[in-house]
């Protein structure tokens, strides 16, 4: 069921157009990542559905009561929507129990109680009630600023990049906990990152914003791997891009002939395959009989995840290919080893967007 509908919505501020007749539904219940280079978009977008920003045309529908209709809207306050951003924008003077009770009745009798529930569903510790703002980690802060946003009892959760001042792990930590909360709270979220592998593993549905266009929308596995175009396909990872001649079903390339997602279309065309959907396994002696053998020219150790890159033996020219690996039995730089591939590979889809 559609909760949220945003409907042509533009934006203009002076000469820049920050959203350009931008239309995207939001499920009851789910999550939304909005992602984008710097400058696409994102954050406009998210003020004008908080409603602190008002948009020149377009409707923001909010379970059917509009919330704007071009410049005509109803104010932020009246909305029902919590919003968290960047850098929590807790009150530095208020206790932590302040903070989170902050809007609610003085005198309400379960005040306190209410305060303990909110800080037990962010999992933070009740003995850090007492404490100020910056008596805080950054993530124990973070979890404080949705305590409170939550305290509102919001239909929409908007969270403007709340995890980018955490570290690698705790960030990841964090993400984990705050869906957990949302989505056992039932809240329907709306995240904005310029975090790719945030936005893939923490929604339900992904907006790719680019120039002030949404480009594409869609589960997290359709935009990895079948983006609408390149610059879409390498914006969500990286992407092995060759020039291909398309058959019914197949695409001959440097990687010898594979099958694609593309039935019936034929002709030259760019293929796309994940660098994970690349194997390679040790060859010994008769290498260069294998359409894809290929020379190790470069071995990256990154623990968990290894990269390989190699130059197609049969394919000079094209650019070295770089394989995702685990730690155990990587090649030895100059060696040489068989490569093959995994899956279909992905062709964009000419008509565009
Ligand atoms: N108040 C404003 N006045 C003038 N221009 C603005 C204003 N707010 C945003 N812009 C411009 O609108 C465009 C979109 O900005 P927006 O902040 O929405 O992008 P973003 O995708 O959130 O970027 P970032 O990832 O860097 O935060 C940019 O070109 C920006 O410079």
């Amino acid at each position: 069921m559609t909760f949220l509908a945003i409907k042509n919505i533009s934006k203009r501020y002076g000469p820049v157009l920050a959203l350009d007749n931008i239309d995207l539904t939001v499920a009851a219940g789910s999550r939304t990542a909005v992602v984008g280079p710097s400058g696409s978009g994102k954050t406009t977008l998210l003020r004008i559905i908080a409603g602190f920003d008002i948009p020149d045309a377009g409707q923001v529908m909010l379970e059917g009561e509009t919330l704007a209709d071009g410049p005509a809207v109803v104010p932020a306050h009246r909305r029902g929507i919590g919003i968290v951003s960047q850098d929590g924008a807790l009150f530095p003077h208020l206790s932590v129990a302040d903070n989170i009770g902050f809007g609610m009745e003085r005198g309400q009798a379960d005040r306190a109680k209410e305060i303990n529930a909110l800080i037990d569903m962010v999992e933070l510790d009740r003995g850090m009630l007492d404490r100020r703002p910056h008596q805080l980690s950054g993530g124990q802060q973070q979890r404080v600023a949705l305590a409170r946003a939550l305290g509102r009892k919001p239909g929409l959760m908007l969270l403007d990049e709340p995890f980018s001042a955490l570290d690698t792990g705790l960030r990841e930590n964090m993400r984990k906990a705050v869906a957990r909360v949302l989505r056992n709270a039932g809240i329907t979220t709306i995240l904005v990152t310029h975090d790719q592998a945030e936005a893939l593993s923490f929604a339900d549905q992904v907006a790719v914003l680019r120039g002030g266009k949404l480009v594409q929308a869609g589960t997290p596995q359709t935009l990895y791997l079948n983006p609408c175009d390149r610059e879409t396909a390498t914006f969500l990872g990286d992407a092995i891009l060759l020039p291909a001649e398309l058959g019914d079903g197949f695409a001959d390339c440097a990687l010898g002939r594979i099958p694609t997602d593309a039935n019936g279309r034929r002709g030259r065309a760019e293929i796309m395959l994940r660098p994970e959907q690349l194997r390679f396994s040790m060859i010994n002696g008769t290498a260069s009989d294998t359409i894809c053998a290929g020379n190790v020219i470069d071995v990256e150790f990154g623990g968990a995840i290894c990269t390989v890159t190699l130059t197609l033996a049969k394919a000079a020219g094209t650019a070295p290919l770089s394989i995702k690996s685990s730690s155990v039995g990587l090649p030895d730089v100059g060696s040489t080893v068989h490569v093959s591939v995994v899956g279909k590979a992905h062709v964009f889809d000419t008509a565009g967007r």
